[in-house]
Formats: structure tokens, C-alpha cells, sequence
């Protein structure tokens, strides 16, 4: 798609990071296809696939060529992101290479895991990254996650390189994404769907939001207003979505999301280990909170 050194390479807008459907501990491809055209008629920028709602730490590498190509089949005029995420630089950049060539709108990369190297070390990291690789590579910033924060003067170092073009922005520190945004290189991108409206209204390009599986046109809505500075608006559209994003985070993610899914026929309430669902007692408080009626 996007050549990696592109000016066009445009992230902004609502991206879905689509949740991987099983049936019976198998990729449901049925399933994830149909969740994929449905929501490619509403207005999305495009998705996410292999997140981590998409339990992509879960599946192995066929599994993720395989979801990969039926998405692209499921919605082809929607550009397609694909999570990358490890801790061994050669094995990385062997997966980044085998990517190349597959019509990926951009790579999202979260610094290694488990392991907490230097600043200075993940400016290897990601260096070494968007080298081999083809697409223009979305930074995937969530210490909860990897143990590592990424330092503001990391980040601003990294948008130097012309292929690291975004942001996937789970810092938990406003003024780093203020930073981010007045420095204009990298496209700002809510990960962290309670401060969508913040990032947003500060400046930042788009979302990536996995509680915009539900109620998709609202949220889109809720980024044109904001786009377009129309605040009052986009306060009044935004209100009603925070209990549905305060449910969909009230387990880990995406055992919620999935249960929501389930009870509209969508998919099987199923994730893979140790990934788990919301257990039976607490399922119809949730769905009550959703707004989620379960169809039998
Ligand atoms: O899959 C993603 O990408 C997202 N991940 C966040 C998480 O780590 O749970 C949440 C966000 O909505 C999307």
C-alpha cells in the first residue's frame, strides 16, 4: 500500500483494533470476516489486526497471516495496521521482513517486553524496526504493558526517521502527548479509549479504540466534532460512550468486549489462555451496563 517513506502515510481518524473470534480454540474466520464487513460500513478509518485486543499473543504466525488476509479479503478499501510486539530483536525483524510485501497501511510496535532496556536501547529497537521493514511504523507507547515507559526525548528522537510517522499513545502523560502533538512529526493516536476525548481535543490525529467495536458511529461521530472544533457537541456525544468504555475496561481487555460480541450473535465467547471471560455472575451486570441485550 503506503510506500514506508510516503508523505501521504495518513493515520488519523477512528481505527478498529479487531478483537480475533474463536470457535472450538480455532480462528472463527467466518466470524471475524463478517465483523469486519460490518464495520467497514460505518465510517472507520481502518483496522488493527493482531493488537492486543486481538489476543495476537495468543496466536501463532499462520494464525496472523491467516486473520491478516481475511480482513483484507472481508473489507479490501480499508487500510490494514498489524501488531507486532516481542523481545528478540533477530526473531522481530525475521517476522518485520516476512510482513513486508502484504499491503500494510503500517506496522504498531510497542517497545520489548519483559525486559526494560535503556532510552538509548530503544532507540535501537526501533531504529532496527522500521529499517527492515516496508511500512511506516506506528510507535506503540503503554508501559503498563511492556514494564518501559518511552521518554519524551526518545519519542521526538525516533520521529527523525522518516519511516516512524505515529504514535499509539498509552503514556498516561499529558504533557508528553502535548509535546508530541506540537511537534507535529508523528501522528497523535488515542490508545487509551478513556482519554480518547482529551488527546483529541488537544490536537491528536485519531484513535485506536477497541470500545468502538460498540455503537462505531457514535465514536466516529465523536471524532469528526473534534476535528472540526465543534466542542459542545462533541462533549454531548461523548458523554453517553464513557460508561460503555468504563464496562468494556471493568475486566482485561478484551474478555468484556468479547462477552458484548457474544451476546449479539456476532462470535462464540471464547478467548485463548490465560486470556479469560467474564465469569457468569458478573455477565448480566455488564451486558445491563452495555446496553447489550443477549439474543439466545
Ligand atoms: O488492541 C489495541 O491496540 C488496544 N489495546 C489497548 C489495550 O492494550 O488493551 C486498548 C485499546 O482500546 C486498543
Amino acid at each position: 500500500m503506503q510506500d514506508s517513506h510516503s508523505p501521504s502515510a495518513d493515520f488519523s481518524g477512528l481505527w478498529i483494533p479487531l478483537v480475533t473470534p474463536f470457535r472450538d480454540h480455532a480462528v472463527d474466520h467466518a466470524a471475524l470476516a463478517a465483523l469486519a464487513e460490518q464495520l467497514a460500513a460505518t465510517g472507520i478509518a481502518g483496522f488493527v489486526v493482531c493488537g492486543s485486543t486481538g489476543e495476537a499473543a495468543a496466536l501463532d504466525e499462520d494464525e496472523q497471516l491467516a486473520v491478516l488476509a481475511t480482513v483484507a479479503r472481508a473489507a479490501p478499501s480499508l487500510p490494514r495496521i498489524m501488531g507486532l510486539s516481542g523481545y528478540h530483536l533477530g526473531k522481530t525483524l525475521a517476522w518485520v521482513r516476512k510482513l513486508a510485501g502484504r499491503d500494510l497501511a503500517g506496522l504498531l510496535v510497542p517497545a520489548p517486553n519483559y525486559i526494560r532496556p535503556s532510552q538509548a536501547g530503544l532507540v535501537e529497537w526501533f531504529g532496527a524496526i522500521a529499517d527492515a521493514g516496508t511500512a511506516p511504523l506506528l510507535v506503540y507507547d503503554i508501559p503498563y504493558r511492556t514494564g518501559i515507559a518511552i521518554e519524551r526525548e526518545t519519542l521526538l528522537a525516533l520521529a527523525a526517521h522518516p519511516r516512524i510517522r505515529g504514535i499509539k499513545d498509552c503514556g498516561g502523560d499529558m504533557a508528553k502527548t502535548r509535546a508530541l502533538i506540537a511537534d507535529g512529526r508523528l501522528q497523535v493516536l488515542a490508545g487509551e479509549d478513556a482519554q480518547m476525548f482529551a488527546t483529541l481535543a488537544e490536537g491528536g490525529a485519531g484513535a485506536i479504540a477497541a470500545s468502538a467495536h460498540l455503537r462505531t458511529e457514535s465514536f466516529v461521530q465523536l471524532l469528526r466534532l473534534l476535528a472540526a472544533g465543534r466542542l459542545a457537541e462533541a462533549r454531548a456525544a461523548w458523554r453517553p460512550l464513557l460508561p460503555l468504555i468504563e464496562a468494556l475496561f471493568s475486566d482485561p481487555n478484551p474478555g468484556p468486549l468479547k462477552a458484548a460480541l457474544a451476546a449479539q450473535g456476532l462470535m462464540q465467547d471464547e478467548l485463548r489462555s490465560p486470556m479469560t471471560r467474564v465469569p457468569p455472575e458478573r455477565l448480566g451486570r455488564l451486558l445491563a451496563a452495555l446496553g447489550v441485550v443477549n439474543r439466545p
